[in-house]
């Protein structure tokens, strides 16, 4: 009996079990644990939990049970946060999730599509780009704009450094080089939260009125009763600007990956913002009848899940699927691999965005089997923005050029950091429709008629 209270897995029950196989392929080796069933032991310290209901029992107890094992910056935690410190984040959180939620995203979606629309402007100009650093840097504007209104300063260029500064070491760094990787990091995020502080400053002393437009304002008022104080307000900014512009950014780069690569969906996609747009750039009122859309950006978030593997530390004695665990062990959950399950999607590794428009109501899709924004308590907070952001923008983007990945070229499957398409170089041209804001006070049915590009 003691010898099956350990789950399967492919180290046995040896000590070191196969954590180097993990680190030669690792979504090929996640891929290739599901023949051990639900819940599989990759060693003594290392859980993988293989299906939407163990998925949704350790997300629903995460704060409790188990804790976030990584912090944003991807630096591994020491498992539980001081509560006292978890208590602040998580009213912080309220709070900042307020500026984020589906409500205020109505108001802010005719932003979104003029930054996104502004910034690729200069893609014309350059007529190739890389795609992983230009979407990072129209994301790190779009996020910076949300977030501070439209003075964003030196923010977006930070984040870019910040992003420099963290990305992982290919082969291990010797002790002085790690010293100085660390002082640069410290040096950079120091900059970077110096910078918001100033900015949301800026915001209370100029935008004094009582309709928040953007989140530093929500956060200024909850500063005047008290319920946050300036470096709380100043963090969680922080922490969304990051969270937000990578991820948002390696989606969208697999989103025009597979458009190139299929395309009558990119037909379609450009169909329907024609048809819907008519040459206007999307407002709040047209992103609901974006649905091709709309499913491209959930196809594409099931099939390159930006964060592919997410952990989690056992905070106290438990079980999961019968077998105990113990404080200090982990349990990881890979979206990458619940979406694309054969037994919950029918042809699991086609890029097909129908499946999302035709599925039947009869034929409920278990809730954790799509879960590219995680799920519980500490689920992503930019969950409708980045959903929104990458609909606007493909629609955009779309409607205003022809983007084909460059002949001769092969994006790197990356997981050093997120799922990325390293190396994706795009070729921008001219789409017949060069969009325009529709001028204030129009009604969205009011179509501004499409100017052709020179
Ligand atoms: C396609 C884009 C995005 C993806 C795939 C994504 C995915 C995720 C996931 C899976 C988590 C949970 C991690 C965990 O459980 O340990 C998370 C957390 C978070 N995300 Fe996102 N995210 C995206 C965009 C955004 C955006 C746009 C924002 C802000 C506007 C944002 C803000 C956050 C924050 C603040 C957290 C931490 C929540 C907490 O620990 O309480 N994310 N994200």
């Amino acid at each position: 009996m003691g010898l099956l209270r350990v789950p399967p897995g492919p180290g046995g029950a040896g000590r070191h079990g196969d954590r180097r196989a993990f680190e030669r392929d690792q979504l090929g080796f996640l891929l290739h644990q599901r023949q051990y069933g639900d819940l599989v032991r990759v060693d003594d310290g290392l859980y993988l939990a293989n299906s939407p209901v163990l998925a949704e029992e350790v997300f629903k107890h995460t704060n409790t049970t188990y804790a976030i094992s990584r912090d944003l910056l991807g630096e591994e935690t020491d498992g539980g946060r001081a509560s006292e410190d978890l208590a602040r984040w998580m009213r912080a959180r309220g709070l900042a999730g307020r500026g984020l939620n589906r409500t205020s995203m109505r108001a802010a979606e005719d932003r979104l599509a003029a930054t996104a629309a502004r910034h690729s402007q200069a893609w014309r100009a350059r007529g190739t780009v890389e795609a992983i650093p230009a979407l990072e840097d129209l994301t790190a504007h779009l996020i910076a704009e949300f977030c501070l209104g439209p003075e964003t300063g030196r923010v977006p260029a930070l984040l870019a450094r910040l992003q420099d500064a963290l990305l992982p070491p290919v082969l291990p760094l010797p002790a002085r080089c790690r010293v100085l990787r660390g002082r640069r990091l410290h040096r950079v995020n120091r900059d970077l939260a110096a910078e918001v502080s100033r900015l949301i400053d800026q915001r209370r002393a100029t935008h004094r009125d009582d309709s928040p437009q953007v989140v530093a304002d929500l956060l200024n008022t909850a500063r005047d009763e008290g319920a946050i104080t300036r470096q709380g307000a100043t963090s969680i900014i922080v922490a969304n600007l990051f969270a937000a512009h990578e991820t948002t950014a390696a989606a969208l780069a697999w989103l025009f990956l597979l458009l190139d690569r299929n395309p009558r969906i990119r037909r379609q996609v450009r169909d329907e913002a024609d048809r819907e747009l008519a040459g206007r750039l999307p407002t709040a009122a047209d992103v609901p009848r974006l649905a091709v859309t709309e499913s491209v950006v959930k196809e594409t978030l099931r099939l390159y899940p930006p964060l592919w593997l997410i952990e989690r530390t056992v905070e106290e004695p438990t079980e999961l699927a019968g077998f105990p665990l113990r404080p200090g062990q982990r349990v990881a959950v890979s979206p990458f691999v619940l979406q694309r399950d054969p037994r919950h999607y029918h042809e699991p590794d086609a890029f097909r965005p129908d499946r999302w428009t035709g599925r039947s109501p009869a034929d409920p899709l278990p809730k954790y089997a799509f879960m590219p924004f995680g799920g519980g308590p500490r689920t992503c907070l930019g969950t409708h923005f980045a959903t929104v952001a990458m609909t606007v923008t493909t629609a955009t983007l779309t409607s205003s050029y022809q983007i084909n990945r460059t002949p001769g070229t092969t994006p790197v499957f990356s997981t050093r950091t997120i799922l990325q398409p390293h190396k994706l170089a795009l070729d921008i041209t001219d789409h017949p429709h060069d969009l325009r804001p529709r001028p204030a006070g129009t009604p969205a049915s009011s179509a501004t008629p499409a100017r052709r590009a020179p």
